[in-house]
């Protein structure tokens, strides 16, 4: 496996990505790469006339891009990168080159333009490595595009300007972003999906492996530039620095190393028998660029050593709203943020780099802003914001967590040390503190929208007439069972406590039909007359004796032919992964969480037959049984 160790070749450089787009540092830094944000000043105003295959516009662009900040960087900042990074992302469909629009009026050309039909993402990559000799800036180019094709369905003008007026479009290429809303749109992609959003990862991993594991030295083909090409074209920006005229200056100045050979790297690994690496090792660097041999980067431990650090940065930053800040009103400076929200001004900034460092916030000279994923998932307002989520972690289950080691020790859940309560004391203020029971419901409800849309159409429901939710909560994946299937009218069954606050999240703030909201208590009182019955994030939270009593109570309510559809984290046999319902189970709740077959054991334990489970890749699988008939 070669990707990792070529990563790992860049881990004693100073890398630079000379691109704003918070999708490219989100994929780098996904990777484990370090590097500094650069934004280019290239102006994006090469004649695309002028160039014989759209690619090669997108792959001049991308170079010019880095060779900006490359220059800048030498000559204004004294400070040589050893790698720069550009990239270009461009979209390609009847033989015009489509980049980000410049106003709605012109998403809504581009994206009439891809309805319906097939085009094609190319982005251009320039890796730059650059070194400073006599103060001269040396630098060797390498360049490569990639091309995805990606098809459109056929889209109503209606949707198209939904989706327009989403915002989405504006910062991306063609006109939009295919990891978020705009994903909505499309039929088929084929080739690299990181390409479309803004990098091709993999042939990068590849480019860097040519780079540094060349097959041997006289088979390594770099492309040679005698000079800097034209910066006439670098926007005449002024950051309080001396001179734009400076650059003028470089020009022609720099050029490349023309001894043909690749810097000073040695390549350490070696190779057994089959022609595998192994013993694996990373050069670095010391100071006076002497190589030395270090341990290869347990990137993956040093990840989830850290993991907690990353996780409080989120939280804290949630739990402040600066999340909804910067929706509103973004971008801003650490210092008004720190007004708006009443905290310190040096913590504030580190907070925002914290969560610029995590790809959660972009930060350029303007001040820092969200990131399209932000948007989405942590500003508190949106359809699929995980806010409660995130706050019910930090305020119930972060305590928890502190206390592993004793949960560990003594097998059970450890209240009583987080919050100086018993488990029932703290069941009781679910009950009476609007507070935190508001806080569970929204916790609850994040992760229903999220999950609704996939545990709705894992089957197909289209059969049932009416669908009880059984703990059904907000009534989230309700609202979206009658969306998918518009004859089925569909009962949230919850504890009246629960259904008294259901009204604030329902979509017009009020229950409406087909969805209607009964309480009561699934061990005790009668169910709900239903075709079918939904267990959803029920069975893992309980023991055995509870889930005997629900179990039979369903299964004597359900008539021959009625289904039982559960949604939970089906585990693999091994019951090693999903990890994420792994670590829950971490929390020592009575339940447990169970893998296919136990789930299959289990629901024809209570005459359940024609057991399907369907993998969704969602947080949540689903299982749908049948209710046996009586012949069976
Ligand atoms: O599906 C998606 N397609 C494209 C994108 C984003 O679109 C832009 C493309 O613009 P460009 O390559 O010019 O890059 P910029 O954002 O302007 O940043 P630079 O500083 O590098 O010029 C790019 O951000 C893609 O990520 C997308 O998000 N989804």
């Amino acid at each position: 496996m070669v990707l990792n160790p070529v990563l790992g070749k860049l881990v004693s450089k100073r890398v630079v990505l000379a691109s704003a787009s918070p999708r490219r540092q989100e994929i780098l830094t996904n990777v484990g790469l370090r590097f500094e944000v650069v934004p280019s000043w290239f102006k994006e105003t090469l004649e695309k006339s002028s160039f014989t295959a759209p690619y090669e516009y997108a792959v001049e662009t991308a170079k010019q891009k880095a060779l900006e900040v490359a220059n800048r960087m030498h000559v204004k900042h004294l400070r040589t990168p050893d790698v720069v990074i550009g990239a270009d992302t461009i979209v390609s469909v009847d033989e015009q080159i489509l980049e980000k629009p410049v106003d709605k009026q012109d998403a809504y050309r581009m994206l009439s333009r891809l309805n319906g039909k097939e085009h094609s993402v190319f982005t251009g990559v320039a890796i730059i490595h650059c070194h400073s000799k006599d103060n001269q800036l040396e630098m060797d180019i390498t360049d490569f595009y990639e091309e995805t094709k990606v098809k459109f369905s056929e889209l109503s003008e209606e949707l198209l300007w939904e989706y327009i007026h989403s915002g989405e479009p504006m910062d991306k290429a063609g006109g939009y972003g295919i990891q978020a809303l705009g994903g909505m749109l499309v039929e088929y992609v084929h080739g690299d999906f990181l390409n479309v959003v803004g990098f091709p990862l993999n042939h990068f991993c590849k480019k860097l492996a040519e780079l540094y594991y060349p097959p041997s030295k006289h088979n390594v083909q770099r492309k040679k530039y005698d000079s800097i090409p034209s910066v006439d074209t670098f926007e005449n920006q002024s950051d309080g620095e001396s001179e734009s005229s400076n650059f003028t200056k470089q020009k022609g100045a720099s050029k490349l190393d023309s001894s043909g050979t690749y810097s000073s790297e040695a390549v350490y690994a070696s190779e057994n028998s089959s022609g595998v690496r192994t013993g694996f090792t990373v050069p670095l660097e010391n100071q006076n660029g002497v190589s030395q041999s270090a341990a290869k980067l347990p990137s993956k431990i040093l990840e989830l050593m850290d993991g907690f650090r990353a996780s409080k940065a989120l939280f804290v930053a949630s739990k402040l709203k600066i999340f909804d800040h910067l929706k509103d009103k973004g971008p801003m400076k650490a210092v008004d943020i720190a007004n708006d929200v009443g905290t310190s001004v040096c913590g504030t900034e580190r907070l925002l780099d914290a969560c610029a460092s995590l790809g959660l916030l972009e930060k350029t000279p303007q001040g820092y802003s969200n990131t399209d994923s932000a948007n989405t998932y942590l500003a508190s307002d949106g359809k699929y914001s995980l806010h409660g989520y995130i706050i019910h972690s930090n305020d119930h289950l972060w305590p928890l967590f502190t206390n592993l080691e004793s949960a560990v020790k003594e097998g059970s859940r450890q209240n009583h040390r987080a919050f100086g309560k018993k488990a029932d004391d703290l069941f009781k203020d679910y009950y009476h503190s609007q507070e935190v029971k508001q806080r569970f419901m929204s916790a609850m409800h994040s992760i229903a929208h999220l999950t609704a849309r996939d545990v709705a159409t894992a089957f197909d429901l289209s059969q049932f007439k009416s669908a009880c939710d059984l703990g059904g909560c907000t009534g989230a994946l309700a609202h979206e069972l009658v969306q998918v299937y518009p004859n089925l009218k569909v009962t949230v069954f919850d504890l009246p406590e629960v259904i008294a606050n259901t009204s604030y999240f329902q979509p017009s703030g009020q229950h409406t039909a087909p969805v209607t909201f009964v309480s009561g208590d699934f061990f005790k009182d009668s169910l709900p007359e239903a075709d079918l019955y939904i267990l959803s994030r029920v069975l893992h939270d309980w023991p055995d004796e509870k889930i005997h009593v629900l179990l039979s109570k369903v299964s004597a309510v359900c008539r021959p032919g009625n289904a039982l559809l559960v949604a939970e984290t089906v585990l693999d046999e091994q019951k090693t992964h999903p990890s994420v319902a792994v670590l829950q189970s971490l929390s020592m709740t009575e339940g447990k969480q169970r893998s296919g077959s136990e789930y299959k054991q289990l629901l024809e334990k209570y005459g359940f037959t024609d057991v399907q489970i369907k993998i969704t890749g969602n947080l949540l699988d689903v299982v749908l049984c049948f209710k046996k008939s009586l012949s069976l």
